[in-house]
């Protein structure tokens, strides 16, 4: 166990539990196994260390800004789980009852969420689509990473859901420029917070999008 609590030490600060670390492992293993089927992260990075931090760590982060209260939350694009999956395994070992929404338009992809689902015993459900076709959509959090530039994932949120409580997306090295870019069209509350992987990256919470003209 000292030697799983090694590997997920940026975590400390967020008081994730054993039980959950193991999950997280168990994943690991998941997505390594997957990703020599198919495509999921690069090569490299399934190979090493390299993964937890840059996808299981960079995706749990988040669990902060999740609103716990909803029956759903919503992951677009959720490729290999990222950060869908991490999300739900935190929430199982809360004993949180939301399920967790995973949107892929990935036929393999899909059934590779599918499967890690099962062999976690995780609430949630894949839904094999494109995301700009499905309309009226209701849920709590909405996540985003590595999805869509963000004034697309805005014009999606802003038309395909009609309720929804937050919107994280994950924002790279030029996510102050995006930022600004975004606020010229678009009138959104929002917050910041720094990534704990990567010094260039930060977190956007965004609540309450309304479009400007
Ligand atoms: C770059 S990957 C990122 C995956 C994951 N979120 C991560 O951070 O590793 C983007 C994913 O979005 C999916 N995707 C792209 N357009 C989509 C759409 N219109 N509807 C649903 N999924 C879509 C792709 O199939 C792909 O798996």
């Amino acid at each position: 166990m000292e030697e799983i609590l090694k590997k997920y030490s940026l975590l400390k600060g967020l008081n994730v539990p054993r039980e959950t670390l193991i999950d997280f492992e168990l994943f690991v293993s998941i997505l390594q196994q997957g990703n020599e089927k198919i495509n999921i992260i690069s090569e490299e990075t399934a190979k090493n260390n390299v993964i937890r931090e840059r996808h299981i760590v960079d995706s749990a982060q988040i669990i902060e800004f999740i609103d716990l209260n909803s029956n759903t939350i919503t992951d677009i694009g959720s490729g290999g789980g990222m950060p869908g999956i991490i999300i739900s395994i935190m929430t199982k070992n809360m004993k949180n009852l939301a399920k967790v929404h995973l949107y892929e338009k990935s036929h393999h992809k899909s059934s590779f969420l599918r499967k890690a689902s099962r062999h976690l015993k995780l609430n949630t459900e894949v839904i094999e689509e494109n995301i700009f076709e499905a309309q009226n959509l209701e849920t709590g959090t909405i996540t985003a990473r590595a999805f869509k530039p963000l004034p697309i994932i805005l014009d999606l949120v802003y038309k395909n859901f009609s309720t929804y409580k937050n919107l994280i997306v994950f924002m790279g090295k030029n996510g102050e420029k995006v930022l600004k870019e975004a606020l010229i069209n678009w009138d959104f509350d929002f917050e910041k917070k720094k990534s704990i992987t990567s010094k260039d990256s930060f977190l956007l919470n965004i609540k309450n999008i309304k479009k400007k003209h």
